[in-house]
């Protein structure tokens, strides 16, 4: 791949450039030796990654045709990345060489969508692979195969892929060419998703085009989840690598509840290793929920304050504009809390409130995930309001209710809106609530943290706020989605011969900062597994953690029968939320007045 292609790769996917340092890289002990340009005891061999950037092979054992080993690199430059992960096969080709001096070959990679014909794969994951190849981040030799049951071809994959294909606004160059060239390299099998003879001659086509190169395999499965577990089986039984590793990235849900999920990760591990599986959360390859890490522990000024001590409350607060439209089958089986709290919103709140890790290897973040999650007061009834749209109309226009959903029985009491408030059990957090509020149907579409800190102890002007506290206190609000932010907000004097008190925004707005698109979380996601890089995917003991805090709640919501509050499609939700949150002193945040808070 030429340096310039790169270049924009690392530039434009920079999970990678701000916060994998180096000790990200230097994490893992076996690694520790792995550095610049070092051929140490524990390196095989240097090879040249597909982004151009030297990386160790490392020894590994063969654990029976499944994924054995990642390797790390060090970068040409200095700077940190993941790199391709080589697997034990990948190693021992390499390995074999000559006077102990590896000789490198070829790679590849087979990237197969299954549940291809499906509503995620058309609007998230075809569009973010053609932007991976547009931005030049896919390897050399790669193919884009779908699987699923829906009679195509080669030529209609292609046209339904076609029309979901768009280039960055800012570097629309060559973007038909490039779409040409990559629709090229797409690929379709029909196919059961129970069926290993159906996996076994995706095989044969998969072989056909990865000729006699290492062949790594992504699966993707864009399924329902009744279907993972045969995929699971039949991609590993009958379509896993020869030579090269076999990934399986899973989509939610992962289970309704504890059991279930455990049973999941059962299935799974029957056919998979945990270190082959990629349980994906899309929030986590959000732009902003990456730079958390980034804003707590590269400035001095934010961690020493991210306790108790000068924490008030956190908000974590999802809100769509829009109803289930379309979705209603899966969601009514779900319902708001496993449908966004307990994997998106939590997974940012352990992102959140974590210990500073040992270092930004996957495995520490996420052993420290783990901790902060296992420290959780598990849910009750009565930290949680739940809440379901009723139709609306405004300006003539009818808004349908909840239960209006032709796939919803119309006696359903699925919660489409919840708020709750939890508590972390730990010296840090000790007695600060961690309000979460995520509904459908709401007036707005947005995603964020609201960090609202304590009062000035003694403050000279507090006469100028009168008993106001959320006048008075700094507050500072992540926005995740949409038009990212990240703003705090201070007091200062309104500039005059007079002393009056104001409070402004010190913001970051990306669309100020940064003249450039923002990958799709999609994106990142996709080029981490295909470089073995797991920080931002979900290890079992962190979904079981998860679960464990949910779990009980909703149980009792299921057998109590609790019926959610009515709020009208597009307002602000029910008012039980703000009950909820008053019990512990807090203002929801996204509730000030929207001009003192736009950046
Ligand atoms: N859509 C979204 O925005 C999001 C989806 N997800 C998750 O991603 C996965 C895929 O989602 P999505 O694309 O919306 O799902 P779809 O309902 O569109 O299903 C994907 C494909 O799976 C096949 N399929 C559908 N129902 C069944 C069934 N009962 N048994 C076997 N195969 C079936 C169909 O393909 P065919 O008939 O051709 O085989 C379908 O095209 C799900 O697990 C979902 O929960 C997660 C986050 C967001
Ligand atoms: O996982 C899900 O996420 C989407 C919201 O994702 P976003 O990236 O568009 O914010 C949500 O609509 C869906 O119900 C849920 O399953």
């Amino acid at each position: 791949m030429e340096q310039a292609t790169m270049a924009s790769c690392a530039q434009a996917l920079s999970s990678s450039s701000l916060s994998r340092s180096p000790g990200a890289l230097l994490g893992s002990s076996r690694l520790t030796l792995c550095t610049r340009g070092v051929f140490s005891p524990v390196c095989v061999s240097m090879r040249k990654g597909f982004r151009g950037r030297s990386f160790c092979v490392i020894r590994a054992s063969v654990t029976g045709g499944k994924e054995a080993e990642t390797a790390r690199l060090a970068t040409n430059d200095g700077s940190a990345q993941s790199a391709s992960p080589v697997s034990a096969k990948d190693e021992s080709r390499v390995a074999g060489s000559q006077n102990g001096v590896a000789v490198a070959t070829e790679t590849t990679v087979s990237i197969t969508v299954v549940g291809a014909s499906g509503d995620l794969a058309k609007k998230k994951i075809f569009p973010a692979l053609f932007a991976l190849y547009y931005e030049g981040c896919l390897p050399k030799h790669f193919t884009v195969f779908g699987f699923a049951r829906s009679k195509m071809n080669d030529e209609s994959l292609r046209e339904m892929i076609s029309g979901t294909l768009t280039c960055r606004i800012d570097q629309r160059e060559n973007c038909g060419d490039k779409q040409e060239e990559f629709l090229k390299r797409c690929f379709y099998h029909s196919g059961q998703y129970s069926s290993e003879e159906s996996f076994g001659e995706l095989s044969k086509k998969l072989h056909e085009h990865e000729g006699d190169r290492v062949a790594n395999r992504l699966f993707y499965l864009s399924i329902p989840p009744d279907v993972f577990v045969d995929v699971a089986r039949c991609s590993s039984l009958a379509a896993s690598s020869a030579n090269g590793w076999t990934r399986v990235i899973v989509e939610k849900p992962f289970g309704r509840d504890s059991e279930s999920s455990a049973e999941l990760t059962r299935g799974l591990k029957t056919y998979l290793n945990e270190d082959q599986i990629y349980r994906i959360d899309h929030y986590l390859g959000k732009e902003l929920v990456e730079n958390l890490s980034v804003l707590r522990f590269s400035n001095l000024v934010f961690e020493p304050l991210w306790s108790r001590q000068y924490i008030r409350n956190v908000q974590f607060i999802f809100s769509e504009d829009f109803g289930t439209e379309g979705r209603g089958g899966y969601f009514d089986n779900y319902g708001i809390i496993r449908d966004i709290m307990q994997n998106h919103l939590l997974q940012i709140l352990a992102l959140f409130a974590m210990e500073p890790p040992v270092s930004l290897d996957a495995e520490d973040i996420r052993n420290e995930k783990v901790k902060v999650l296992r420290s959780m007061r598990v849910l009750d009834t009565d930290n949680v309001v739940v809440g379901q749209y009723k139709g609306h109309t405004r300006g003539g226009v009818r808004y349908p209710a909840y239960i209006e959903d032709k796939t919803v029985p119309n006696n359903s009491i699925t919660p489409t809106f919840a708020a709750a408030a939890l508590f972390i059990d730990n010296a840090r957090w000790d007695g600060v609530p961690f309000l979460m509020k995520a509904g459908k149907a709401l007036h707005t579409k947005r995603a964020e943290i609201r960090v609202q800190f304590r009062h000035v102890p003694g403050s000279l002007y507090k006469r100028s706020f009168g008993a106001d506290i959320d006048q008075a206190t700094n507050e500072l609000v992540i926005r995740v989605q949409p038009d990212e932010a990240i703003y705090l907000k201070i007091n200062n004097k309104v500039p005059g011969l007079g002393m009056r008190l104001d409070r402004s925004n010190l913001n970051l707005h990306y669309a100020d900062r940064y003249n450039r698109e923002i990958p799709d979380a999609y994106e990142r996601l996709l080029l981490d597994a295909i470089e073995g890089e797991r920080r931002l995917f979900i290890r079992s003991d962190e979904l079981d953690a998860a679960w464990a805090l949910f779990t009980p709640l909703l149980k009792e919501l299921e057998k109590r029968k609790v019926a959610p509050e009515l709020y009208p499609y597009g307002s602000r939700g029910p008012v039980g939320a703000h009950y909820l949150a008053a019990k512990y002193n807090v203002r929801w945040g996204d509730n000030s007045s929207e001009t003192s808070d736009s950046v």
